[in-house]
Order: structure tokens, then C-alpha cells, then sequence
């Protein structure tokens, strides 16, 4: 377990630098192992890196029939609802990625569901004993992760993989999340954190304020923490290093 601190100019630089990295590893990992299991994320930061990942992605090596596609957390809204998570992270990577709908795991919708508890049971028994090979996340300003909040029920500890939420307070209301403990099954897990909203959630969170979702995140290997100057600005000098 350790973490390393990636500090790069704008946010531009930095949907640059995860996209070819997260594609330089996937690449390295089929080399070695017959399939990848990729955690996604929601949010701009993730959205414009899978944009660029897409476009790298076009004339690469990738083998998209050995990688399954799952989800940190979901916006528990009606399946053709354009908050959704999976939709907006799927729309990008289609672009260039030919993706089996059996090898993407997306988190139910709110159709047909009797809530996001019931969608999260569901999820959590399609999850099963899945280990992530690399787990993307953002950070909110408040230090929420996935939909895992600071002073709030999801924050509470549970044996449980993924539940339901309500009452988020980032909207929409209700949505699905895996938990600390899922996220953290993962060999490695990349936060990705840009604009001064987030100077302050980063920096308490890497001084270790366990106040925060975000501080709990722990890869069995390698975290790292993709940062513009603007998220980093709360940091002292010392850290930073090459990815
Ligand atoms: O469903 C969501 O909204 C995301 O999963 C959420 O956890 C997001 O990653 C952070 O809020 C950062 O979002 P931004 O990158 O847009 O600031």
C-alpha cells in the first residue's frame, strides 16, 4: 500500500495524463492476465479523461472483449435518464471501443425497482467476489468518493459491498454506491481531482483526516492521486512526483 502524488498543470493535462496511463496499463495487464476488471467513476473530471482515453484507445492494442466495465456508484434515475453514470461514460468510450453489453456492468436503474437499496442488493450479488485490477475515482469538495458522503448514513460502517443512498447531498438524491471496503478491493485505485473546490479536500484528506470518505481510500497497491495545480494548491511542495 502506498500513495503517490501526481501534480500536473490544468485539468486538460491531467484527462491527458490519466487516459494514457489508465491505457498504458490495461495494455500491460492484457499482456499478462486473460481479462481486466476496470472500476469507473461518474463526474466532469472522469467524463473528459474518457474522452481522451477513446480517442488513444482507437488505434491501440486494446482487446475490448477482455475488459469488464463496473461502477463505483450510479444516479438511481430512470435508465434513459442523461445523469446516469454508466450512460455518460459508455457514450465516450463507444466512440472508438466496441463494448459487450455482457462485459458492462452497469448498476440498475430506477425502472422497475422498488428503490436503490433493492438496485443495490442486485449489483452486490451480480459483483460478487470481483476484484478491481484498477479502480477510477473523483473527489467531491466535501471529500465524498463514489457516493460515499462525510456526516452521512453512507459514510456509516457496514459489512455490506454496495448500497443504496438516499438524500445525497450531491444530486441527484438517490443513488447506488459501492462501499469503502469494495473500492479498496483493488489493486489500484487513481483519484482524479482538478479546480480549487478541491484544495481543500485534498489536502485533508492526504494529512490523513479520517473525517472524510476520500481518506479511507487505500488501493492493496498503488493510490494515486492525479491533481492540477488548483486542487494541489493546499498541499505543501514536497508533495508531488512523476506518475
Ligand atoms: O456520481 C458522481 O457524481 C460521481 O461518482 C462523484 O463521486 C464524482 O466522481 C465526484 O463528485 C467528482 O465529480 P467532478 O469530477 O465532476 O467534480
Amino acid at each position: 500500500m502506498h500513495t503517490r502524488v501526481v501534480r500536473l498543470s490544468d485539468a486538460a493535462e491531467v484527462s491527458e495524463a490519466v487516459a494514457a496511463q489508465l491505457l498504458k496499463r490495461v495494455l500491460q495487464l492484457q499482456q499478462r492476465q486473460p481479462v481486466v476488471h476496470l472500476c469507473l467513476t461518474g463526474g466532469n473530471a472522469a467524463n473528459d479523461m474518457y474522452e481522451r482515453f477513446a480517442e488513444l484507445a482507437e488505434h491501440s492494442e486494446l482487446d475490448s472483449t477482455r475488459l469488464q466495465l463496473w461502477w463505483g456508484d450510479e444516479r438511481f434515475v430512470p435508465a434513459t435518464d442523461p445523469d446516469r453514470n454508466s450512460q455518460q461514460a459508455v457514450t465516450r468510450l463507444a466512440r472508438t471501443i466496441s463494448i459487450r453489453s455482457a462485459d458492462t456492468h452497469m448498476m440498475a436503474a430506477q425502472d422497475g425497482r422498488k428503490d436503490s437499496h433493492e438496485a443495490a442488493a442486485e449489483y452486490e450479488s451480480e459483483l460478487g467476489e470481483t476484484h478491481f485490477d484498477l479502480t477510477l475515482l473523483g473527489i467531491g469538495p466535501d471529500g465524498h468518493v463514489a457516493s460515499i458522503f462525510p456526516n452521512h448514513p453512507s459514510f456509516d460502517p457496514t459489512n455490506r459491498k454496495v448500497i443504496g443512498v438516499e438524500d445525497s447531498p450531491k444530486p441527484p438524491a438517490e443513488r447506488i454506491s459501492l462501499t469503502i471496503p469494495a473500492l479498496n478491493n483493488s489493486a489500484e485505485i487513481w483519484v482524479m481531482a482538478t479546480g480549487d473546490v478541491k484544495a481543500n479536500a485534498v489536502a485533508r484528506t492526504l494529512d490523513g483526516d479520517l473525517s472524510l470518505p476520500a481518506a479511507h481510500i487505500q488501493a492493496e497497491g498503488a493510490t494515486v492521486w492525479f491533481l492540477d495545480e488548483a486542487a494541489a494548491a493546499d498541499l505543501p511542495p514536497q508533495h508531488s512526483c512523476s506518475f
